[in-house]
């Protein structure tokens, strides 16, 4: 067993602990980054990238379909190969991990080392069987992985999750989706559009990350309009089928138990953090419901007795926001932490933002409906805008969706937003933004808006909320002060 002593170790190689070498590194030259899987991140690898051009395939395919309605007729069958697509996503998916695994290389040979870290004591680190690290400071940046109910492993060799399908070479004819969270809803409406038989089985009612019950409800509808999506699903059965897999349900509509056969059943029931192979209660660290206890703005754990610990948690791995670029902000202000310590600093944190590419998106900003009636004690107004009518929307036959934006009562703040909408993408960032800023719903309304755009939706939205705040007029159907279709 080699012996190595360091300042600072980083655990994990994704895009939170890649941050945090990087952020370390500007203040000492003794740190070591771990990785026990491949290196390229799981975003690039098998998340955020992979995802996103699977569904840009199934947009291509949709937009075939739908060219019709605008009188464009693809003469001939529109034909989706399944080959052809899952080629491209896996081509492009190996370009962008190309370019994160340039920069792995770029990072000092000395300064990496493979192989699974786990605790031996707060302060070291045995990786494999082959090095005892002695650090004086430790970052845990090991990401989170796929995990699923016990009921599912009996579809063995036909359950697949997200580390599973971007490998596919063809696209099957029928997948069952466990999980209507956000990876079960982006992949789930990308299959069903590039012509895979889905069905979508959720538990206790949740959508993606969505907690307005109006948004909600029209998540419902709009999904289901496009492929069966249960929310409350009543499975009772996942066996092994001839090349595939049998799932017995109650039928929604018609409550009728059913067995059906799918190719594949995909699992996409959650994402835990990776702390299980750490053997953390060797670091001697304040759990509460099995994670760490540490403080958002410096990342930094607690011990037992509460003191606070050298050691810093970033990323999927602390399972606050599973997001990419709070992975990559929270690795940066742990890594300059464990860098400076103990002169520890609060990191900026930025106004919360979340979509989610289906169609319609899913998107949320600054404060989320929960939060609200969790904080501000009823002294909040909402305005909303409904997109079926939305002038540009209509245009583009993208007309569907609510959008909902939340306001605090006597000082006119800004609070928060929860949509499904047309290129939510967008309206979120633009909320998102005016959030971080602390703005005024009447500040926003200063703001230009150009027509016809989707952000005149977001203004009607606005211009609602701010009456309902009662600091400006009511509003007037169809005004014509700015334009028809606003
Ligand atoms: C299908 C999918 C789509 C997504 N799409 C989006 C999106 O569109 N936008 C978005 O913002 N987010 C998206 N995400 C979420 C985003 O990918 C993650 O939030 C982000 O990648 C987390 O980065 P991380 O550094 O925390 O974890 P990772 O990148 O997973 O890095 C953790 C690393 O630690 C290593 N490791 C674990 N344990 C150990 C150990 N004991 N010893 C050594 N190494 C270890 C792992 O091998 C891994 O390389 C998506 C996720 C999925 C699954
Ligand atoms: N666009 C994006 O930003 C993006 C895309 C994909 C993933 N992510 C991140 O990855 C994280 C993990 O995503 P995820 O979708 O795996 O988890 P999730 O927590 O978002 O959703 C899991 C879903 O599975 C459901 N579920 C749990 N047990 C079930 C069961 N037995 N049967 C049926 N359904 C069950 C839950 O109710 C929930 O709806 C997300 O929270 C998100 O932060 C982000």
């Amino acid at each position: 067993m080699q012996e190595k002593h360091v300042e600072v170790a980083v655990i994990g190689a994704g895009s939170a602990g890649l941050g945090a070498y990087n952020a370390a590194r500007a203040h000492t030259d003794s740190v070591v980054m771990i990785e026990g899987g491949p290196y390229g991140t799981t975003c690039a690898r098998v998340g955020c990238m992979p995802s996103k051009l699977l569904i840009a395939a199934a947009d291509a395919a949709h937009a075939a379909h739908d060219a019709k309605a605008f009188g464009v007729h693809i003469d001939g069958n529109i034909r989706i190969s399944g080959r052809d697509v899952m080629a491209r996503v896996l081509h492009e998916r190996d370009y962008f991990v190309d370019g994160v695994l340039e920069s792995v290389e770029r990072i000092e040979a000395e300064h990496r080392l493979r192989g699974h870290a786990r605790f031996e004591s707060a302060t070291t680190l045995i990786i494999d069987d082959h090095t005892r690290i002695h650090a004086e400071r430790i970052v845990i940046a090991t990401g989170s992985s796929p995990d699923y109910p016990e009921f599912l492993k009996a579809a063995g060799e036909r359950l697949v999750t997200n580390n599973d399908l971007f490998y596919w070479e063809d696209l099957p004819e029928s997948v069952a989706v466990f999980g209507p969270g956000v990876v079960g809803l982006e992949l789930g409406q990308a299959l069903s559009r590039l012509g895979v038989r889905v069905r979508v089985f959720g538990v206790g009612g949740a959508i993606g990350p969505i907690s307005d019950p109006e948004v909600h409800k029209q998540a419902y509808q709009h999904f289901n309009e496009a492929f069966y999506l249960d929310a409350r699903a009543d499975t009772r059965d996942v066996t092994l089928a001839d090349d595939g897999v049998n799932v017995t349900f109650v039928e929604r509509d018609s409550g009728q138990e059913i067995t059906e056969r799918f190719d594949y059943l995909l699992a996409a029931t959650g994402r835990p953090p990776n702390l299980k192979g750490l053997d953390i209660a060797n670091a001697d660290l304040r759990m509460e419901e099995g994670l760490p206890v540490f403080d958002r703005y410096t990342l930094q754990c607690q011990h037992n007795d509460e003191t606070l610990a050298p050691i810093f948690i970033a990323g999927d791995a602390n399972a606050e926001l599973p997001l990419l670029h709070e992975a990559s902000d929270e690795g940066r202000i742990a890594g300059d932490n464990a860098g400076r310590y103990p002169d520890i600093r609060a990191g900026r944190r930025r106004s919360m933002l979340s979509v989610v590419f289906t169609e319609p998106q899913i998107a949320l900003a600054g404060l989320t409906w929960s939060d609200i009636q969790k904080r501000s004690k009823g002294s909040y107004a909402i305005g909303e805008v409904d997109f079926s009518d939305q002038g540009r929307a209509r245009v583009m036959r993208k007309n569907r969706g609510l959008l909902r934006v939340y306001g605090e009562q006597g000082s006119g703040l800004f609070l928060g937003a929860e949509m499904i909408a047309p290129e939510a993408e967008h309206l979120a960032h633009l909320l998102a933004w005016c959030h971080q800023q602390r703005m005024t719903v009447a500040q926003m309304l200063e703001m230009p808006f150009y027509h016809p755009c989707l952000e005149e939706g977001l203004r009607t939205a606005l211009r609602n909320l701010n009456a309902e705040l009662r600091q400006g007029p009511a509003m007037a159907l169809h005004c014509l002060d700015t334009g028809p279709g606003c």
